[in-house]
């Protein structure tokens, strides 16, 4: 089989290592070929291919971003798009089958096609661990890695100056980044898209941890949303394709905070950073395999599945099962953090 392979939505790092383990196992053990398509469904839709040897992939598995590019295109309502040109494409360029590596909104997409008839399977991707059906994405150890060692610094510096310190990470609508990078670097409130805490109850929190002279470390998710506050907090437009613009809910804590407790406090928005650079060895390891998976799905003709790990166990998922809802972080998730808050 010719196999094409796409990268869509924000990228993140692990998309090289699904790329390699994907090409490396489908051309050794089953002889299949690989093109990959540039920019997402972009390169679907405009038949932007490149050929994927083994010699392309060498090494690859350290590497972040994604060496196909990616985009937020729709394939379906963007100009060309819908499965009979997407079918037309595959053709012309002699490809069989097609892997869709892209976040809840990029598989949506390819679950519509494979109901058109379109041979497609999926691998779940995203910094945000916010996909249903699989217990994680790669690229969100990754994410949470950077954003400890960056909480780690925003401690030391704080405790020098007995500042409050508010550190904004990614997490729009969910804040699993926020609650795991939280906790790791033994943070004194965590704050997160699910749970609309009141910010009398944050600034008690904080006031707690300065009188017994430390210095408060705040997580923010940049989708939180403070109680009795309306969702247009940190307004900063739409993006080109609708979504808002986040970003500066941390900044906004912070004059708040520091108005109503009088603790010097200062903010680090983390934003991108926690996307780039080179994936963990947990993520290389879970990409490769959902590479390597994925292959085997495509052999089998499993088309409008994804693959997805449960426990240790690499399994199958169903597109329709997978993207019924977000995987939000549980109340009793967000207790357990809570009980290390404050005092
Ligand atoms: N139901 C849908 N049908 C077709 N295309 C869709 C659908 N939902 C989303 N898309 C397309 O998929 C693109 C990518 O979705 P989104 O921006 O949510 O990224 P993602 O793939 O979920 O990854 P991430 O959230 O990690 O960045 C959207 O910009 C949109 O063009
Ligand atoms: O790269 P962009 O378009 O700024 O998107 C940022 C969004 O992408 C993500 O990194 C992944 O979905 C979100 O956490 C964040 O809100
Ligand atoms: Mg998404």
């Amino acid at each position: 089989m010719r196999i094409g392979l796409l990268t869509s939505g924000g990228d993140c790092p692990g998309l090289n290592a699904v790329i390699r383990g994907a090409v490396l196992h489908g051309i050794k053990t089953y002889g299949h070929g690989f093109v990959g398509f540039r920019h997402g469904w972009r390169g679907v839709l405009d038949g932007d291919v490149i050929d994927l040897p083994r010699s392309r992939v060498r090494g690859l598995a350290r590497e972040g971003g994604t060496i196909l590019g990616t985009s937020r295109t729709n394939p379906i309502e963007s100009p060309g798009g819908g499965a009979e040109s997407i079918r037309r494409v595959m053709a012309e360029h002699g490809v069989d089958a097609l892997v869709a590596i892209g976040g809840e909104g990029s598989l949506a997409g390819a679950k519509r096609l494979s109901d058109a008839g379109i041979p497609v399977v999926g691998v779940p991707k995203t910094i945000d661990n916010d996909l249903d059906g699989t217990d994680y994405t790669f690229g969100f150890d990754t994410a949470v890695e950077i954003a400890t060692d960056a909480m780690d610094r925003l401690r030391t510096t704080g405790e020098s100056h007995r500042r409050c310190m508010v550190a904004e990470v990614m997490g729009r609508h969910v804040g699993w980044i926020a609650l795991h990078s939280g906790m790791s670097a033994g943070a004194h409130a965590i704050l997160i898209p699910e749970q609309r805490v009141p910010m009398e109850e944050l600034c008690g929190w904080v006031s707690e941890v300065h009188e017994r002279g430390r210095s408060p470390l705040v997580v923010v998710a940049e989708g939180f949303v403070p109680e009795g506050y309306d969702a247009g907090l940190a307004e900063r437009g739409v993006e080109g394709d609708g979504r808002p613009r986040l970003g500066g809910i941390g900044e906004y804590l912070t004059a708040e905070i520091e108005r109503i407790t009088g603790i010097e406090t200062r903010n680090a928005i983390l934003g991108h950073v926690q996307r780039g650079g080179a994936p963990t060895g947990f993520d290389r390891v879970l990409a490769t395999r959902f590479g390597m998976a994925a292959v085997d799905l495509v052999t089998d003709r499993g088309w409008g599945q994804m693959v997805a790990i449960h426990g240790t166990e690499v399994v199958r998922v169903p597109f329709e099962e997978a993207l019924v809802g977000l995987k939000t972080v549980p109340q009793h998730r967000w207790d357990e953090a809570k009980a290390l808050f404050g005092r």
